[in-house]
């Protein structure tokens, strides 16, 4: 009989609570899917009297995640404290320095420092998995580490952040304020314990740069993720946009271009029939696309307890079967440095611009796109009661600079009662 795979739990919150129940209600289920027992022998957290709703009277208590990490008896340490720096990252080197595996879900670490961590573990002889960390449930690192190794990847893009997602679909949904709606999604569990990360777009970055990495085999590279929030998205864009065909998202794009991988997280339009353009709440939704298998879209919640750890057992269960995938696809030391492209690929724009409502002010507006090269595809002015005329264009694709080149001459004629807006329409 092969011995039990031997674990520690570094953090009983959401997560790690949510994973001693899937354990304790599926104890010979997993044990037949991984072929040998998953047996939790050790846990740590900040209080050990608080009431979790779990039993964790079988286990060896330890004040600190670190001793947790370097125990003689565990194989394995899942890191569920969360934070960047700090315990959760000395406790993840201590525990591959001693030559155990981790499971983790922790994307601030990874983004930050996961190539570095990653070669640590293959020095061991250990792996380093992060299913969690990235669009939660949504089985997204194997999809792409797996399913698609025989692929090369052409764009990664997505809705990775449910409680931006659920603000932008419930403000045209209820018509109502963006913080009251933050405030739900804070009460509701969604959100960070500092929602600033959510809505500027933080999180959502954090995982796209595990997954650009993934996908292109380059060290991770957060820093160079262009990040843009929700935080000036208006309710009036939002249903003006869904007039001329198209939803809101805060999108975030991986993409191979001829100069290197470009790597942004800002709102966008998509078509409103697409699968991107229909996804309501705080789901979540990744589309992968590969030189050879084209398309796959993967969709399901990015968070809660249940779908989280569902993610952090799939881990273990393979590391129990043996499974050596390194954690980026390709060997940490084969990793090439980012190739970092500035420049977006031309994309349709929608602009919204409040023009004084004078003779010939639309004329001088499509004259300064003309003569940055820019063409209308589409254009309608809103009916309106005072002086301002609300005008929504939708570009042919343009490069962003021809277009800020343009409004920024526009702004000089003197012909806009308020700053333009502008959007990029993402293909999808
Ligand atoms: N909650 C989710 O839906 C979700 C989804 C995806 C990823 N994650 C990630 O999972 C991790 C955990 O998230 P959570 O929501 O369960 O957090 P949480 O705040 O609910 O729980 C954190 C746990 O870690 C413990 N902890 C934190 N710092 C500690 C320290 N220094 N020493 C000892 N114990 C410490 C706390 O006592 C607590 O038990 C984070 O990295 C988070 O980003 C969470
Ligand atoms: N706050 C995150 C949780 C998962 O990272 C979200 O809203 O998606
Ligand atoms: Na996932």
């Amino acid at each position: 009989m092969t011995q039990p795979l031997r674990i520690a739990l570094a953090g009983l919150g959401t997560v790690g609570a949510g994973m001693v129940t899937i354990l304790q209600t599926h104890a010979e289920l997993i044990t037949a899917r991984a072929g040998r027992e998953i047996r939790l022998v050790a846990v740590s957290a900040r209080s050990r009297t608080k009431d979790r709703g779990v039993d964790l009277s079988g286990f060896d208590w330890e004040d600190d995640p670190v001793a947790l990490a370097r125990r003689d008896d565990v194989d394995l340490l899942v890191e569920v404290m969360g934070g960047e720096d700090g315990t959760a990252r000395v406790a993840t080197e201590t525990a591959l320095a001693a030559g155990k595996h981790v499971v983790t879900a922790n994307k601030a670490m990874m983004a930050r420092h996961g190539t570095r961590l990653a070669a640590l573990a293959e020095e061991k002889g250990v792996s380093l998995r992060y299913e969690a960390a990235v669009a939660g449930g949504i089985p997204i690192v194997k999809a792409l580490t797996e399913g698609m190794a025989a692929n090369g990847m052409t764009r990664v893009l997505g809705v990775m952040n449910g409680t931006c997602n659920y603000i932008l679909t419930e403000m045209e949904r209820t018509g109502g304020a963006y913080a009251d709606i933050l405030a739900d999604a804070q009460r509701l569990g969604y959100a960070e314990a500092d929602p600033t990360f959510d809505v500027g777009g933080f999180d959502a970055a954090q995982k796209l740069a595990l997954l650009s990495a993934t996908a292109f085999g380059t060290e991770v590279d957060y820093d160079a993720i262009q990040i843009e929030g929700i935080e000036r998205v208006t309710l009036t864009d939002i249903r003006h946009a869904r007039e001329m065909g198209y939803a809101i998202k805060l999108l975030g794009v991986a993409a191979l271009t001829p100069d290197g991988v470009e790597q942004r997280m800002q709102p966008c339009l998509v078509p409103d029939h697409s699968p991107l353009g229909q996804l309501e709440g705080v789901t979540n939704m990744v589309v992968l696309e590969g030189d050879f298998i084209g398309r796959t879209v993967y969709q399901g919640p990015g968070a809660g307890a249940g779908p989280t750890a569902s993610a952090v057992m799939a881990d273990v269960i393979d590391i129990a079967r043996g499974a050596k995938v390194p954690s980026f696809g390709v060997p940490a030391r084969m990793l090439s440095a980012p190739q970092r492209s500035g420049l977006a690929a031309p994309a349709p724009y929608y602009l919204r611009l409040g023009l004084a409502d004078r003779p010939g002010t639309l004329a001088r507006v499509a004259d300064a796109l003309g003569r940055a090269g820019i063409s209308i595809d589409r254009m309608r002015q809103i009916q309106h009661e005072t002086d301002e005329a609300p005008v929504l264009i939708v570009t042919h694709a343009c490069a962003r600079a021809d277009l800020d080149r343009a409004l920024a001459d526009i702004m000089t004629m003197d012909v806009t009662t308020a700053e333009p807006v502008a959007y990029r329409i993402e293909p999808v």
